[in-house]
């Protein structure tokens, strides 16, 4: 397996890599930010791009945003970007749910385990849902709980689906909820599983670790609609129509961005070392996914 190019202090490597495409996929937790820290010179370095006439599209696995909350993300970090540039998990989830599953009423109805970003996407797409942010079920389980859910009281007889993401509220009596929906059938997907979230500039608990109390008590993992599933990257290609050979996935993880652009046959991979994984990760003897080419940070395409 060729070496990746390390590209930071390389101007003319720079620029050859930059002149290899037309399109850009960019993470965003731990390549453009860490929570609300802005990463050095991002938003130059995306104008940068814009200048050259390269097309951007921002691919994230963070489903507790929708594209419009993003879009104030962007605003409030002073990136350029566009609300119809982003394409994240929840939006992909919802898509798949709306447009490929496409469930009969009124079977089709979701039981959400994730943040407001997950319902405002669904409802984008025009699919029912139960659970999510809704109050009622920010609360300690109680004993007449388990009796109504074990008996079904509880439970949305419409609900056909349970869809995991990353939940900063996650309890005992939302896990038991979806639980039960899936003893009774209900399909299993998640908007993304990453083990672990960049934050702060240190890593917390992911949706992979918000959902896997769920999983570990079914007995089963769900279907993933983050990266890297190629349902994604299908997606996004029929929304952007873009030439493949001469796109290029920049991402802080191997296992999802990384794998991703290498599963979608895209032109390159750029990993950054803001994030997730370490260049050792991706440089030791036998790595199993390696980018194409890495840099410190993103700024560095500044040169
Ligand atoms: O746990 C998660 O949901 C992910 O770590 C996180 O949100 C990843 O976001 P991305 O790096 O794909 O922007
Ligand atoms: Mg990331």
């Amino acid at each position: 397996m060729t070496p990746p190019k390390y590209l930071t202090g390389d101007k003319a490597g720079i620029d050859e890599f930059l002149s290899r495409f037309d399109v850009f996929l960019f993470d965003c937790d731990g390549v453009l930010w860490s929570g609300d820290y802005l990463f050095p010179k991002v938003a130059e370095t995306i104008d940068m791009l814009r200048s050259k006439g390269k097309q951007l599209v921002f691919v994230t696995n963070n489903s507790t945003k929708s594209r419009a909350d993003y879009k104030k993300k962007f605003d409030k970090m002073g990136i350029t970007a566009s609300e119809e540039e982003v394409f994240g998990s929840s939006y992909s989830a919802a898509v798949y749910v709306a447009r490929i599953l496409k469930l009969p009423a009124p079977k089709n109805k979701v039981f959400v385990l994730g943040e407001t970003g997950i319902e405002q996407e669904l409802k984008s797409e025009g699919v029912p849902y139960v659970g999510g942010t809704d109050p009622a079920f920010r609360r300690d389980i109680e004993p007449e709980d388990f009796t109504n859910l074990a008996n079904g009281s509880a439970l949305d007889p419409d609900v056909g689906i349970v869809l995991i993401g990353l939940d900063f509220h996650v309890n005992y009596l939302k896990m038991a909820t979806a639980h039960q929906y899936l003893q009774r059938g209900a399909l299993f997907l998640a908007t993304n599983t990453d083990s672990t979230l960049p934050m702060a500039q240190s890593l917390f608990p992911g949706a992979g670790s918000a959902g896997a109390g769920v999983s570990k008590a079914v007995g089963k993992d769900p279907l993933s609609l983050g990266k890297p599933s190629q349902a994604m990257m299908d997606a996004i290609e029929g929304r952007f129509h873009f030439d493949r050979s001469r796109t290029c996935m920049v991402g802080d993880r191997l296992n999802t961005d990384i794998q991703f652009g290498i599963d979608g046959k895209l032109g390159g991979t750029l990993a950054v070392l803001t994030g997730v994984n370490k260049k050792e990760d991706f440089l030791a003897e036998g790595a199993t996914t390696v980018p194409m080419a890495y840099m410190d940070q993103l700024g560095d395409l500044m040169g």
